[in-house]
């Protein structure tokens, strides 16, 4: 069996190389001529997989994406000509969930905000909303919710329609799948106009794909004196954002916000169970094999710790500024050499919070919903 693999998708070789020979390949510039022998593909989201990059491989049984995000794929066509398919839903939510948080306490030491006077809106309520809000309701901020699908199928669901609740929010954050059509599309959910019922400093925050707030109607906002606290990413026409909107935000990456170790590996291990359920083999490999030890494992808590003490824990896993400051950096400079998907391809390497292990007589409750892993002794 032949398996084209992107290069960009850590742990590969571990998991597939006993089900066949595992082909690296760079995924953006990947072509059906290169794979034509295919049995396998196993992308990533920089890979449009439709009918024109897999009219040459009669083979095909299997394609794996080890991403949430599907809009990448034509699964029509891949249903049409009955090859299996599997994403990984929620593989990189937790990685989401903790890019998002390190980015609110940017905002709130720079701007002065008191995180639990404020109120955040998150939108699109799935895998990564979900965690968002329950771990922004552990750190007793209050969270508005906006999701019409949860709405038109769960009762007790409390949701607030998209323009009603813009005007209520102090930070608003994206995570809704890209839609480019129907009633409940998503490309340009923010825009010119929403963006004007937002309060003038409500912070929007994007990490969830580029097309969703309107790239051109931030940069009109912003060149015309108006700053509005601003955390980008994701971006309209990857790999190629447009550079002008970089200085108007506070924090902005190459898309990365799912690029822990653990979300990545994840990804990974999810196509890997997925296609030995098609083949019928009982997998043989897990996460807990190929995962590093972190270079912190345990921590001890003392009964002094407080909610306002989080966000320095936090900081120590992972601080987004890292990544910010890395794409100003090498977005600025010649971005022929170093560009975006250098920046992707050369991720340093960031632990969830699941890595440390928080110990102490007692360790609050909220650490745990923060996705510590917690021991009481
Ligand atoms: N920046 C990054 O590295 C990453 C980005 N993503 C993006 O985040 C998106 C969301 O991920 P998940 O939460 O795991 O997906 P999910 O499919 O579990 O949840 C998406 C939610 O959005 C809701 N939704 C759909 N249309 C909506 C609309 N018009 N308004 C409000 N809500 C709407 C759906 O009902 C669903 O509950 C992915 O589709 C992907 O594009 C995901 C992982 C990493
Ligand atoms: O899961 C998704 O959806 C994402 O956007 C990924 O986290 C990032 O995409 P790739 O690294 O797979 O390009």
């Amino acid at each position: 069996m032949i398996i084209y693999a992107d290069e960009n998708m850590p742990y590969v070789n571990d998991f597939f190389a006993d089900l066949g020979e595992v082909r690296l390949v760079n995924g953006r510039t990947l072509t059906s001529e290169q794979m034509s022998d295919a049995d396998v593909l196993l992308v990533r989201s920089v890979t449009k997989v439709n009918q024109h990059l897999l009219a040459k491989s009669p083979k095909l049984k299997f394609v794996g994406t080890a991403t949430i995000g599907t809009d990448h794929i034509d699964q029509a066509y891949l249903q049409q000509r009955g090859i299996g398919f599997s994403s990984a839903p929620g593989c990189n939510a937790q990685s989401v969930v903790e890019y998002v948080l390190s980015s609110i306490f940017v905002l709130c030491e720079k701007y002065q905000w008191n995180l639990q006077q404020k109120t955040v809106g998150v939108v699109g309520v799935g895998n990564i909303g979900k965690l968002l809000v329950r771990v922004l309701q552990a750190l007793s901020v209050r969270v508005l919710c906006c999701d019409p699908e949860r709405a038109a199928t769960e009762v007790d669901f409390p949701h607030i329609p998209f323009e009603e609740l813009l005007p209520q929010l102090d930070i608003v954050s994206f995570h809704v799948p890209l839609v480019k059509n129907g009633p409940d599309a998503t490309v340009d959910l923010l825009n010119s106009r929403t963006l004007k019922r937002l309060k003038p400093d409500c912070a929007v925050i994007n990490a969830c794909r580029g097309e969703v707030t309107n790239n051109e109607a931030l940069l009109a906002e912003a060149q015309s004196g108006h700053h509005r606290p601003l955390v980008l990413d994701v971006w309209a026409n990857e790999p190629e954002p447009d550079l002008r909107l970089i200085p108007h935000t506070d924090i902005a990456s190459a898309h990365i916000a799912g690029h822990s170790i653990e979300g990545k590996a994840r990804g990974t291990e999810m196509l890997y169970q997925a296609l030995c359920q098609q083949l019928e083999l009982s997998p043989t490999k897990s996460l807990s094999q190929v995962l590093p030890e972190p270079q912190i494992s345990e921590l001890k808590i003392n009964s002094n710790f407080r909610l306002l003490d989080v966000q320095n824990l936090a900081r120590l896993l992972y601080d987004v500024r890292r990544d910010d400051a890395l794409f100003r950096f090498y977005m600025m400079q010649d971005k022929k050499t170093q560009g975006f998907d250098w920046l992707r391809k050369s991720y340093p390497p960031r632990r969830e919070f699941s890595s440390v292990r928080l110990t102490g007589q007692e360790v609050p409750e909220f650490l745990t919903t923060l996705g510590f892993n917690t021991q009481i002794n």
